[in-house]
C-alpha cells in the first residue's frame, strides 16, 4: 500500500443538519420495494452495480416523466458495448426539465459587469415554446442539429431546451473557442441551425465576434446550414445593422427568426430513451475532436441522480455552477430545474470587476449549491481573501469542486472557506460520460483530499495493466468500469460500427471502458484519490506516480507560485524517465536556488526521495484546455521530441511554443543555471 498517498486523509466532516437524506429515502424505498436489508451507502453502491433493477428503481424514485412507461430495463444494442436502455419507454428531455410551471423562478443570468434578470418556470417555457416553434417553422425536425457558440446564458438555456423538445440534437461551445475550433467540432456534425453571440464581454472588455461568425458561416453553409442566427449584444441590446449582416450567409437576426412563431402550443416530442440529446467533445489536444453522442434518457437519469442525491436538491434549491456551455457541467446543471430548482447562469469573469464582488453575489444570491473547480479555490486562497470574511454565506449547504483534483490543503483550506458546515464534495467523471465515476456520498464522513466513494450504478474499479483489480491493496492503477451505465454515449457521431469508439475507451482491457484516469482507493476510508491522466503518470525508475501528488504539494507555494506542471521526460538514450516540473511564478517573484530547493524539500518530505523532479525550470505560461483542465500529455510529447499541432481545444496554444527547447534540457539548464537532481533510487 502506498501509505503517503492517505498521509493527509484527515476527517473534515461529519453528515449532518439532514446531509445524505435522500440518500437514505432511496436506499428504504429500495429496501422496502426489494424485501432488502441495504444498511449505508457501500450496501446500496453494491446493490446498484449487481442488479439493473438499480436503474428502474431509480427512474420511479427520481419521478422521470414519461408518455409510455417502461417494461424492460435493458437489451443489447446496435453496438456490443452499447446496450438499449428502457427499449419502449417514450419520453421527452425538455419535458422533464420544464416539469414546474409556475411563477418560481428557474434562471437567474448574471452579467459580470452587475446586470441580474430572473426568469420564471412559466416565463421559460413561454421563452421554449416561441422558440420550437420558430424552429419547426423553420424546418427544424428530429435528428437535425442545432449548434451554438454562445455564452453562459438564458438563451442558451431556452434554445437548448427548444431543440430538445423537437427531438434535435444540441450541441454548443463557449465563445472564446477559435474559428478552427469551432470547425473542426461543427463540420463533423453538419447543424442545421446556428445560433451564435454576436458580441462578449470578458473581463471588462468588449469584442465582436462578427468576423469570427463570417468565416464559420462560409465554412458551414456549404455543408447544409441553413441558418445563421444572429443573438444582440449582451450587454446594450444592439442587433446587428444590415450591412454586417450581408457579409453572413443565411444569416438572420434572432427576433426576425422568432417572427416565424405561429403561437402553436409547445409540443414535447415522445421519443425513445437512447435518442440523441446532445454533442459533447472530447478534448483531446491534437487531431480533431471526438463528437460524443449522448441520449437524453441517460443525461437525465444521470445528472438528475447527481443532483438529487448528491447535492440533496429539491424545489428550494439554488444551484450556481461556474461554468461555461461547452464543458459538460452545463448540462448536469440544468437537471436541477427537473427537481424544481433555480439554476444561475454567469457570463462573464469571475474576477470581474473583482473575486470579492463575485464572492459576495454568491452569498447575496442565496446560493445553496455552488460548483467551481480547484483552479478557482486555489487562486482566491492564494491571494489572502477568506470568503467568510466577505460575506455570510447563510444558504450554503453544497460546495463543489470539479475539473481537476482537489488536493488535500485545498480541502482543508475550502472546507473552512465559506462555511465551517458545508459539504464539501470533489466530483470525478467526464464529458465522456456526461456524468461521475466517484462522486459524493453525503451519508459519509468527508476525508481531505478524498472523493468519498463510487457513483450509484457505476461500477468503477482500479485495475492494473494487466487488468487486475488493485483497489484493496491500496495500489493505484486505471479507472475502469466493467459494467454498462445509461449515460454510456450512445455512440459517436459518424462512427457507424463504433471504431472510433472502441478504440477511445474499450482497446486497452476488451469490452471494458478505460476512462484514462490514474486513480487510487483508500482500503481504510473507501475513499478514493485521481492522481493524474493515465497518459501522463510519471514513471521514473519504475516508480508510477500521479502529477496530482506533486500538485498537492505546490499547493504550499502558492503565495509566489501561481501555477504548475509536472510531465515526464522520455529520450531515445536514456530508458529511464525523468520528472520535470515548470512553475509559473507570480508577479515580482523569481524561482531561484532557494526557492527550488525548498520545493525539493517539500516534495521529499510529503511523498519520497523518488518524487523529486529531475528539473524544475520556470515558465512563462501553462497549456489549459478550453474546459479549464492543464495540459500534460502534449507538454510530456514536446519535451520527449514529438511535434504537436494543437486542436482548438487548447485554449493558449501559443504557450507549447514554450515546452520545446526543453529537448535540449542540458543546454537550457547550463543556460538558466539549473540544477540537476539525479533522482533517487
Ligand atoms: C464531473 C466531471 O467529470 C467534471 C470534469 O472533470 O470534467
Amino acid at each position: 500500500m502506498n501509505s503517503h498517498l492517505f498521509a493527509q486523509s484527515r476527517k473534515i466532516w461529519e453528515p449532518q443538519n439532514g446531509h445524505g437524506s435522500r440518500l437514505d429515502s432511496l436506499r428504504l424505498m429500495i429496501n422496502r420495494k426489494h424485501g432488502l436489508n441495504l444498511k449505508d451507502y457501500h450496501d446500496l453502491h453494491k446493490y446498484s452495480v449487481e442488479d439493473y433493477t438499480f436503474w428502474q428503481d431509480l427512474w420511479e424514485y427520481l419521478g422521470i416523466i414519461y408518455s409510455v412507461p417502461p417494461t424492460s430495463i435493458i437489451q443489447p444494442g446496435r453496438l456490443p458495448e452499447i446496450p438499449t436502455w428502457f427499449p419502449d419507454a417514450r419520453l421527452n428531455y425538455a419535458e422533464n426539465i420544464l416539469a414546474r410551471n409556475d411563477d418560481g423562478i428557474a434562471v437567474t443570468a448574471a452579467r459580470e459587469w452587475g446586470l441580474v434578470q430572473h426568469y420564471s418556470f412559466r416565463q421559460l417555457r413561454g421563452h421554449v415554446r416561441q422558440m420550437a416553434a420558430a424552429m419547426r417553422m423553420h424546418g427544424l425536425k428530429a435528428g437535425d442539429r442545432v449548434a451554438a457558440v454562445i455564452t453562459n446564458s438564458f438563451n442558451a438555456v431556452v434554445i437548448a431546451l427548444a431543440t430538445s423538445s423537437i427531438g434535435a440534437i444540441y450541441t454548443s461551445t463557449a465563445t472564446d473557442m477559435g474559428t478552427q475550433g469551432i470547425l473542426d467540432r461543427y463540420r463533423q456534425i453538419q447543424p442545421t441551425l446556428l445560433f451564435f453571440d454576436t458580441e462578449v464581454v470578458y473581463a471588462g472588455k468588449t469584442l465582436t465576434l462578427l468576423p469570427k461568425i463570417a468565416e464559420v458561416a462560409k465554412d458551414l453553409v456549404p455543408r447544409g446550414l441553413k441558418h445563421v442566427i444572429l443573438l444582440p449584444s449582451t450587454k446594450t441590446g444592439r442587433d446587428v445593422q444590415q450591412d454586417e449582416l450581408e457579409k453572413i450567409p443565411n444569416s438572420i437576426l434572432s427576433s426576425e427568426f422568432l417572427k416565424a412563431d405561429d403561437a402553436r402550443p409547445l409540443q414535447f416530442e415522445q421519443l425513445p430513451f437512447n435518442q440523441p440529446l446532445f454533442i459533447l467533445y472530447s478534448s483531446g489536444t491534437s487531431g480533431p475532436p471526438k463528437c460524443i453522442v449522448h441520449g437524453q434518457g441517460g443525461v437525465l437519469m444521470q445528472n438528475k441522480k447527481e443532483i438529487a442525491l448528491v447535492y440533496g436538491c429539491t424545489s428550494d434549491d439554488c444551484y450556481f455552477q461556474y461554468t461555461t456551455t461547452g464543458w459538460m457541467m452545463w448540462p448536469l446543471m440544468l437537471s436541477t430545474m427537473a427537481l424544481g430548482g433555480r439554476i444561475i447562469v454567469y457570463d462573464g469573469s469571475p474576477f470581474q470587476p473583482s473575486v470579492e464582488f463575485f464572492l459576495k453575489f454568491v452569498s447575496d444570491q442565496g446560493v445553496t449549491i455552488f460548483g467551481t473547480s480547484p483552479r478557482f479555490l486555489t487562486e482566491v486562497q492564494a491571494r489572502g481573501i477568506l470568503p467568510s470574511h466577505l460575506a455570510s454565506y447563510p444558504s450554503l449547504r453544497v460546495l463543489m469542486s470539479t475539473g481537476a483534483p482537489l488536493t488535500p490543503p485545498m480541502f482543508d483550506w475550502s472546507q473552512l472557506a465559506f462555511r465551517k458546515d458545508v459539504y464539501l464534495t470533489s466530483p470525478s467523471g467526464g464529458t465522456d460520460i456526461c456524468s461521475s465515476f466517484i462522486t459524493g456520498a453525503p451519508s459519509l464522513p468527508v476525508y481531505a483530499g478524498e472523493t468519498q466513494g463510487k457513483s450509484l450504478g457505476m461500477k468503477t474499479q482500479i485495475f492494473d495493466p494487466a487488468g487486475k483489480d488493485v483497489e484493496a491493496s491500496g495500489q493505484p492503477g486505471e479507472l475502469v468500469c466493467t459494467r454498462p451505465h445509461v449515460s454510456l454515449p450512445v455512440g459517436f457521431w459518424r462512427d457507424d460500427d463504433g471504431t472510433k469508439l472502441r478504440a477511445a475507451y474499450f482497446d486497452t482491457y476488451p469490452g471494458v471502458w478505460r476512462q484514462g484516469d490514474f486513480i487510487v482507493g483508500n482500503p481504510e476510508t473507501k475513499g478514493l484519490i485521481i492522481l493524474g491522466r493515465s497518459d501522463g503518470v510519471l514513471n521514473p525508475s519504475g516508480v508510477r506516480f500521479g502529477s496530482a501528488e506533486i500538485y498537492t504539494v505546490m499547493d504550499h507555494f502558492t503565495n509566489t507560485i501561481d501555477d504548475s506542471l509536472c510531465v515526464g521526460q522520455r529520450r531515445a538514450s536514456d530508458p529511464d524517465e525523468r520528472v520535470l516540473l515548470f512553475v509559473k511564478m507570480r508577479p515580482g517573484h523569481r524561482l531561484d536556488a532557494e526557492l527550488a530547493g525548498k520545493i525539493r524539500a517539500a516534495i521529499r518530505a510529503a511523498l519520497s526521495p523518488r518524487h523529486v523532479p529531475a528539473y524544475i525550470f520556470e515558465t512563462g505560461d501553462i497549456p489549459y484546455t478550453v474546459n479549464n483542465k492543464k495540459i500534460e500529455i502534449a507538454v510530456k510529447q514536446i519535451v520527449s521530441g514529438l511535434n504537436i499541432k494543437p486542436s482548438g481545444t487548447v485554449a493558449n496554444p501559443e504557450s507549447l511554443q514554450l515546452y520545446y527547447k526543453y529537448r535540449d534540457i542540458e543546454s537550457v539548464a547550463q543556460k538558466e543555471g539549473v540544477n540537476h537532481v539525479k533522482a533517487k533510487l
